[in-house]
């Protein structure tokens, strides 16, 4: 018998033990950041039935009301808001929450606060709701300087100062990624046990990969870089064999690939959205803070997208993320570009 693989099998990791250990490597720790995190893994839960269920339901469809972006929501983005900011508020250990899905910022009532913000998307990649494609949560959490008074500033921050990020997965199994500043680990639902088991131990995201993901009916309007660095994508000088494209067109779905298989991933800014269509706090933030603590790069096309300072909670910016020497690259790209027009 493979006695190491037969240990693997029965050291059973949950979340929660995993939560649980890493908060005792912190002896002045009391405990606030594990209860955060089982009701964001709560709101997952919660969101993934309903997403299995939502061609039973009937909840697919348009709820009739637009969001902040002034695009369709669905009734699964309404649904997964109300789930998460009703999670997020009973945990008694948030003041300011940001979701892609409400306009303003919204400030947790005094007797309910707590010493995190939360900005999150409840439901990324939504047009892909109706068939059946891979969706998900992604989550960015800062710590509070002053509970007894939170201000709009806290969440204005970095994404370098995130105390930790994830994503969950709603795809062909539910899986959580989450990064507190030391590694990345993934967690897969066992939906007979109703809990998250660690499957993906300390992901590291290949140097180089096979990979680039972008959407390319956006091509016409890209600027030279991207142009350029997608066009030795597919036709490579060097003698190396072409990447393959792959594009889902749910962030969650084509970053997690990227962390697992490596390559790179790809929302530049174009002539038409010169800020590109993600947004910072709560798909760029959180989705290159595990870029970076997987040993993978994420590039704004001008610096470090982890440098940069948001100035509105729903600002957006052109994102390139993955293999370090694939965001290598695209770096280099824009560095020449820049000193050509300097
Ligand atoms: O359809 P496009 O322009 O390629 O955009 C795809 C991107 O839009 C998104 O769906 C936007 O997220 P939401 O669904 O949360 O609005 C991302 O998940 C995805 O990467
Ligand atoms: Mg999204
Ligand atoms: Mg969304």
């Amino acid at each position: 018998m493979d006695h190491a693989a037969d240990a693997h099998r029965t050291d059973l990791m949950t979340i929660t033990r995993f939560v649980l250990n890493e908060q005792s490597k912190h002896p002045e720790s009391r405990g606030d950041f594990t209860i955060l995190l089982s009701h964001i893994v709560l709101g997952c839960k919660f969101v993934c039935t309903a997403v299995n269920k939502a061609g039973l339901a009937k909840l697919i469809g348009l709820a009739g009301e637009t969001n902040v972006q002034g695009e369709e929501q669905k009734k699964l983005d309404v649904l997964s808001n109300e789930v998460f900011v009703k999670a997020l508020v009973s945990s008694g250990r948030t003041s300011i929450l940001v979701s892609e899905e409400d306009e303003e910022a919204t400030f947790v009532e005094a007797s309910k606060r707590g010493r995190y913000c939360v900005v999150f998307d409840p439901l990324d990649g939504s047009s892909n709701i109706d068939c059946g494609v891979s969706i998900g949560t992604i989550f960015g959490i800062y710590m509070l300087k002053d509970t007894n008074d939170p201000k709009l500033e806290e969440v204005l921050q970095p994404g370098k100062n995130m105390l930790a990020a994830g994503y969950c997965m709603y795809g062909s199994s539910c899986t959580l990624v989450l990064s507190t500043g030391s590694g990345v680990n993934g967690f897969t639902l066992d939906p007979s046990l109703g809990e998250f088991i660690l499957t993906h131990p300390d992901i590291k995201i290949p140097k180089k990969g096979k990979i680039y993901s972008v959407n390319e009916g956006n091509a016409k309007n890209w600027d030279e870089p991207t142009s350029k660095y997608v066009e030795k994508c597919k036709f490579p000088k060097d003698g190396s064999s072409p990447k393959s494209l792959r594009y889902i067109g749910s962030m969650v779905a084509d970053v997690h690939r990227t962390l697992l298989y490596g390559g790179i991933f790809l929302y530049p800014g174009d002539k038409k959205s010169p800020n590109g269509k993600l947004r910072v706090l709560y798909e760029v933030f959180p989705m290159s803070f595990l870029m970076e603590q997987a040993g993978g790069q994420a590039f704004t096309g001008k610096e470090r997208a982890l440098d940069l300072i948001p100035t509105k909670i729903h600002q957006r910016s052109p994102i390139f993320l993955g293999s370090y020497d694939d965001v290598e690259e695209i770096k280099a790209l824009y560095a020449a570009a820049a000193e050509k027009t300097a």
